[in-house]
């Protein structure tokens, strides 16, 4: 599957450059493309295809710009060409976003002259139209979130020397504002502001707008019902960032706990499915006393798999990503922990591998519930085909997988480890808090990448 996008911005001294720091923070979220704006009496971009490294030189970042705001990719809508990568920059404004506009299609109907399909875009003429209306910054951005659905969290810079950063009402995404010295920055997630030696002050607040400027920061709120993604503390988030008030890492390690206690396995050793299974197998084993072994080893280039945008990437990402420690397995009953089964190219991998590596049983745990219905609000899974849980019952998995036994976490107690009941979990119950009914049509987000069938 393919992550939710990163956004950074920053308004102070090097503002520029700790926006490109962020970013390589927040490379987990996406490893598509990735850019810069910053703003030096005009709007200068720098974007390019590939990892923060590849895609932006940091000797053409200006040192002395102000006000920056930054993005890394992977895309849920249009494809991955460097005039779809972001910042979204039109000379008045430019765009940073992370999620998915559930209903671009239909607002794209409204509009001239666009050069991409993907909803960004329509984001930008969106709100550009509303400020050539004569409506403030944060007016246009209020209005965009009466007529949006879906998920979003934004960053904005605007010729006057703003920057907006904006969490969409329902909270989806996480956003968070600290501060590098005295430069005010705002990041996907707080591992990234404390990476630059910074402090994270707190979450923007679902439904909060943040208008940055040198004269400080103001705040608009707009009504709110939170349903923040669960899969941001599954598998998304770094496991040293905090959102909205939960340690991933802790909410990571109790969903193993809830799985050792409530879906035990005949094993003699835990083994994680780096890298997200880390926190996840390290509660299972606490909790079970079953001890844990390193087994697989996660190549130090590896890319994550799940963001890649084709199957076929997927699938040779998961092949060359992992070593396995035969010493650690060999004649063992083994309980592989992952954090999430979606497709299933991880593990269908692993298993064989394992095996090969003379384990003598191979069980599976999975520290969230099966993944059956598609996202529309930032991550990639956009059609139900593509689903392993979708078109198979437990036991047909099992065998697909080839594993003597398989279990996953309930919702219920997906939300007890988090410790949250204001999650979405649309994705394993079907249940979307949205404004409109996108599910059952089955809208192809890829706007015609057609990879994935309905
Ligand atoms: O069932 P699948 O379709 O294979 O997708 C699920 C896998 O993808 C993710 O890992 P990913 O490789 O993206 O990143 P990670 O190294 O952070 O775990 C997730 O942690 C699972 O391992
Ligand atoms: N993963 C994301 O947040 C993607 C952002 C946006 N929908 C895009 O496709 O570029
Ligand atoms: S559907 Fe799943 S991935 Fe999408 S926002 Fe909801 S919990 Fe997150
Ligand atoms: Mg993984």
């Amino acid at each position: 599957m393919r992550e939710s996008c990163g956004v950074a911005a920053a308004v102070g001294l090097q503002a520029s450059t700790l926006v490109y720091r962020m970013l390589r923070a927040l490379q987990h979220r996406g490893q598509e493309s990735a850019g810069v704006s910053w703003l030096d009496g005009r709007i200068q971009t720098r974007k390019g295809l590939g990892l923060v490294d590849r895609a932006v030189n940091i000797s053409e970042l200006s040192a002395q710009a102000t006000h920056a705001i930054g993005h890394v990719r992977y895309s849920t809508t249009g494809s991955s060409t460097l005039e779809e990568a972001q910042p979204m920059d039109d000379g008045t404004l430019s765009l940073a976003f992370n999620g998915t506009i559930a209903n671009y299609m239909d607002l794209r109907k409204e509009l001239n002259n666009l050069l991409t399909i993907t909803d960004t875009e329509v984001i930008l003429k969106v709100v550009s139209n509303y400020l050539r209306q004569g409506y403030s910054v944060e007016e246009a951005l209020i209005k965009f979130s009466e007529v949006a659905d879906g998920g979003y969290s934004l960053v904005l810079l605007n010729l006057d020397g703003e920057v907006a950063a904006f969490r969409d009402p329902t909270g989806f995404r996480p956003l968070a504002m600290g501060m590098v010295g005295e430069t005010l920055v705002i990041a996907s997630e707080t591992s990234a502001i404390e990476q630059v030696g910074g402090t994270a002050i707190r979450d923007i607040q679902p439904g909060e707008l943040l208008i940055l400027s040198r004269e400080g920061v103001r705040s608009f709120r707009v009504r709110r019902e939170v349903h923040t993604c669960s899969f941001e503390y599954v598998y998304f988030a770094r496991p040293d960032s905090v959102i909205d008030g939960v340690s991933v890492y802790e909410a990571r390690r109790k969903l193993g706990e809830l799985l050792a206690a409530y879906h035990p396995a005949p094993a003699e050793v835990v083994v994680p499915v780096p890298d997200s299974g880390r926190p996840v197998a390290s509660g299972y084993s606490a909790r079970s006393g079953i001890p844990l072994v390193e087994g697989l080893v996660r190549l130090h280039n590896s890319l994550r798999s799940f963001i890649m945008p084709s199957q076929e990437l997927r699938n040779a990402v998961a092949l060359d990503k992992f070593g396995v420690v035969k010493e650690a397995i060999r004649g063992k009953k083994v309980v592989l922990i992952d954090d999430s089964v979606v497709r299933g190219n991880t593990l269908r991998t692993l298993v064989k591998r394992v095996r090969q590596a003379g384990a003598t049983e191979v069980h599976v745990r999975v520290g969230s519930p099966p993944v059956t219905f598609p996202c529309y609000m930032g991550v990639d899974f956009p059609t139900r085909g593509e689903l392993l849980a979708a078109s198979m019952d437990l036991n047909s998995i099992a065998n697909y997988l080839d594993v003597d036994s398989l279990d996953y976490l309930t919702i219920e107690e997906m939300m007890r480890g988090v410790g949250r009941r204001d999650l979405c979990h649309a994705c394993f119950s079907g249940i979307y808090p949205l404004k409109g009914f996108y599910p059952r049509t089955h809208v192809d987000l890829t706007g015609g990448r057609g990879e994935c069938q309905a």
